[in-house]
């Protein structure tokens, strides 16, 4: 049977997903502005986000939900936390019963600090839910480079049975039935980028990087396990993967947050000049209130917290640091930890 795709979002990430989908299924992409969706419609490309990209001829966009939403049997969430909430409303009023909804969303609602799972089971209950995350900038995966994702779904026979929907020649899809621990992974991910992008912007070394993707890596995990998430999910490609490929890539949004603030520049000024969504500025504060919540220590998101809401500056953050008391390196698998 033919699965018909929405995927509602045309950012950089949810158009290169559709593009990806559409090589196996019938794909329509939303767009929120009716010119953007004409322009991808006529041109099959997103001048926009990925002037660059042509993307799959049979990729059809439209700004009307009723149009992208109202036949599918697949709908995929591809705009950022700050927007999904109000956009999954308007979703949901098309949605057939019992279609499920993946979120591409690597982030977490301020107000309530809840995941892009959570807030889709609260607008639209009873839907089949899941996440589909990685180490995956979506211009590498445009121009061909290989990489590997997950998809997480609590069902895993409907994860196995999205892993060809999502795949190509070019991207392996696992699959995970962590939703926790995957969505977890992608949002904190987004705030140890921006400490490593302060890192390389105040001129720090790799032994400076390595020191906080791997510590950043231990305060996520195990933030992620107190709530819920699998010890496991956070070494893998959803939460080291992720990590990695997010704090060293210079094409990462929240790693080039990070630089600049490292140079000294004001959160307001870096973000006025960016088109484009960089996810851990609002995760940051959201990751304290959880670690304060969940009684555990996340010091390198407090600093970034901290930096981006100009009470430190990120000198003074690398400092306070290294200068924190003696302690061992306890991994994330005991919530306690330190
Ligand atoms: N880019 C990447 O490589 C990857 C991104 N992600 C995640 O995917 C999500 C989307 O990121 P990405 O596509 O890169 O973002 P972009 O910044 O490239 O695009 C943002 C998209 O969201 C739309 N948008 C912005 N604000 C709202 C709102 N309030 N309501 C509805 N739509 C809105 C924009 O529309 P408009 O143009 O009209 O403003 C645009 O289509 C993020 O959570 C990101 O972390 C995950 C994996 C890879
Ligand atoms: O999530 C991403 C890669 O997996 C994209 O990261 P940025 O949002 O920092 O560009």
């Amino acid at each position: 049977m033919e699965i018909r795709v929405a995927v509602v979002g045309a950012g950089s990430w949810g158009t290169t997903v559709a593009h990806l989908i559409c090589a196996h299924a019938p794909t329509i992409l939303w767009a929120r502005e009716e010119a953007v969706a004409e322009q991808i419609d006529r041109e099959h490309r997103n001048l926009r986000y990925l002037p660059d990209h042509p993307l799959h001829a049979d990729l059809r966009a439209t700004s009307s939900m009723a149009e992208a939403v109202g036949g599918a049997d697949l709908v995929v969430m591809g705009v950022p936390s700050h927007g999904f909430r109000s956009t999954m409303e308007q979703v949901a009023e098309h949605l057939r019963p019992w279609v499920p909804v993946i979120s591409l969303t690597k982030g977490l609602e301020q107000s309530t600090r809840l995941r892009m799972s959570q807030v889709v089971a609260e607008v639209a209950p009873g839907h089949p839910v899941g996440v589909l995350t990685g180490p995956n900038l979506a211009k590498e995966i445009l121009a061909g480079h290989a990489a590997a994702t997950v998809v997480a779904m609590a069902d895993v026979s409907m994860a196995e049975a999205l892993q060809p929907i999502f795949g190509a020649d070019n991207l392996r899809v696992y699959t995970n039935t962590d939703v926790v621990g995957a969505e977890m992974g992608g949002a904190l991910k987004n705030v140890i980028a921006i400490a490593s992008g302060i890192a390389d912007g105040i001129g720090a070394s790799d032994n400076t990087r390595a020191a906080v993707i791997t510590r950043g890596l231990a305060e996520l995990t195990r933030l992620g396990v107190a709530m819920g998430g699998e010890p496991m999910t956070f070494a893998g490609l959803a939460g080291m993967g992720d990590l990695i490929a997010t704090c060293i890539s210079p094409q990462s949004r929240n790693r080039h947050v990070g630089e600049q603030l490292g140079r000294g520049r004001s959160l307001e000024d870096v973000v006025a000049e960016m088109d484009m969504v960089a996810e851990g500025v609002k995760a940051a504060p959201v990751a304290v209130e959880l670690a304060e919540e969940h009684g555990v220590e996340m010091p390198i998101a407090r600093s970034v917290a901290s930096v981006c809401a100009g009470e430190q500056t990120a000198i003074e953050a690398y400092r306070s640091l290294l200068a924190r008391s003696r302690r061992p390196e306890v991994y994330g698998l005991d919530p306690g930890g330190r």
